[in-house]
């Protein structure tokens, strides 16, 4: 009911709105409102004013709200300017893929470049190379990780600093990278990749970190600790780990909100998208939720593409911050890249149910990207 009232007030006494709001007892009933609402209560509230009054809201009950999710997908996406030139809607790299995988890197670079980026890279295993190659022709792979098994040992230090070498000639290109769909847990492998996430940080690119690469960060914190514009992925399993190694503790789906929220400041603020029924998101500031459309088909690689996405926004989201003036609220560009990514590919998903049902496969939902996207922000 306070969230109504919120809404309803004119523009001149939104200032008195948000003040009353203050007020402990008021707080109190807010708080309640929220829990009851959870992470269903979404609302369609497009006006500047609502929006304003309730990132008051937001602000002043630490509790998450459903993103408006749309209207961000909306305010970050860029028009498309034929003065424009290639790389400027995007330089994505993903670095994964192995000789078990090759369809994650796949569907996390392929997604990118059906949202709108412009180039997509793949930096994996010489064995996962052609594989990826012959999936298609748009990607730009680069055969350059090794595994233990093809390395001795005596060699191990020379061959890690020549694969430092080829990722250090295009990483300052990349407008985001993503680490860890399909990469594997090889030892020698997971060690090259830390080097390479160290490099990156000096040049302040974004990082989203995804399945294996969640591996390799929950056991080494440090690599993304205290860096603003690294962006977790976790599933299920890998969120357990993380609480488990971060916070000393099980996940307790009862304080979903202030648990994601310690977990991302005890991490140093780095933004963590957790993944499920509703993908929460938090920045260790704020916590917002993605609960719109889905699908309940939960083939593998749906992660892949949403991480392809995230990346893909999260540049955008960086550029209109630093050219423009923002329409809504967050300012937060790894927080708007994560809602953009879930809501896009959570559309795409259902969408491709409509067609699919039980068959629906994550090719399916890749097809059904440009629709999603088309649907919330057309071209003519
Ligand atoms: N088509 C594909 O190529 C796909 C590949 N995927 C990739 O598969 C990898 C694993 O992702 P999941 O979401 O399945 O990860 P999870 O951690 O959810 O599950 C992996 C399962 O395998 C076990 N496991 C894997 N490697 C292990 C190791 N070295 N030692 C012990 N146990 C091990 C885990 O304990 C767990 O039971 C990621 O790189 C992910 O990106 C997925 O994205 C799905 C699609
Ligand atoms: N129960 C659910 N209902 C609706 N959507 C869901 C549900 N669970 C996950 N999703 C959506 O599916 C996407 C992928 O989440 P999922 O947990 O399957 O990732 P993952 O296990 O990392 O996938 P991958 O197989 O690619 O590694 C997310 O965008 C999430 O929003
Ligand atoms: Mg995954």
């Amino acid at each position: 009911m306070l969230i109504k009232h919120g809404l309803n007030c004119g523009f001149g006494a939104k200032k008195n709105c948000i003040f009353m709001l203050a007020s402990s007892a008021v707080l109190r009933r807010q708080q309640l409102v929220i829990r009851c609402l959870g992470v269903g209560g979404y609302s369609d509230h497009n006006t500047n004013t609502n929006q304003k009054i309730m990132q008051g809201i937001r602000f002043m009950s630490g509790a998450s709200l459903e993103a408006d999710a749309e209207n961000v997908v909306r305010a970050i996406t860029p028009t498309l300017d034929p003065n424009r030139h290639k790389g400027q809607a995007g330089k994505i790299a993903v670095i994964g893929g192995c000789r078990e995988y090759t369809g994650a890197p796949y569907f996390a670079a392929i997604s990118a470049l059906k949202i709108g980026a412009d180039l997509s890279h793949v930096f994996c295993t010489k064995d996962a190379a052609s594989v990826i190659k012959s999936y298609s022709p748009e990607l730009i792979v680069h055969p350059i990780l090794e595994e233990s098994y093809s390395v001795r040992d005596e060699d191990k230090s020379f061959i890690s600093e020549m694969v430092l070498g080829e990722v250090d000639k295009w990483m300052e290109r990349f407008d985001c990278l993503v680490v860890g769909p399909g990469l594997g847990r090889d030892p020698f492998l997971l060690d090259c990749v830390s080097k390479i996430i160290k490099h990156v940080r000096q040049f302040n690119v974004p990082i989203v970190i995804d399945g294996d690469g969640l591996f390799l960060i929950t056991n080494c914190l440090d690599l993304v600790s205290g860096y603003p514009l690294a962006v977790l992925t976790p599933n299920i399993n890998e969120y357990k780990r993380l609480v488990q190694k971060v916070l000393s503790c099980e996940v307790n789906d009862e304080d979903a909100h202030e648990q994601l929220l310690s977990l991302a400041k005890r991490i140093g603020g780095v933004t963590i998208l957790r993944k499920g029924k509703s993908d929460l998101i938090s920045d260790g500031e704020t916590v917002e939720s993605v609960s719109i459309y889905g699908s309940p088909r939960r083939c593998g690689g749906q992660g892949d593409i949403l991480s392809g996405s995230v990346a893909v926004f999260l540049s955008w989201a960086r550029h209109v911050i630093t050219s423009e003036n923002l329409s809504i609220s967050s300012k937060n560009p790894t927080m708007l890249g994560c809602i953009a990514g879930s809501t896009l590919m959570r559309k795409a998903a259902s969408f491709a149910f409509e067609n699919k049902k039980r068959s629906t496969l994550t090719t399916d939902i890749i097809e059904c990207l440009g629709r999603s996207l088309q649907d919330i922000c057309p071209v003519p």
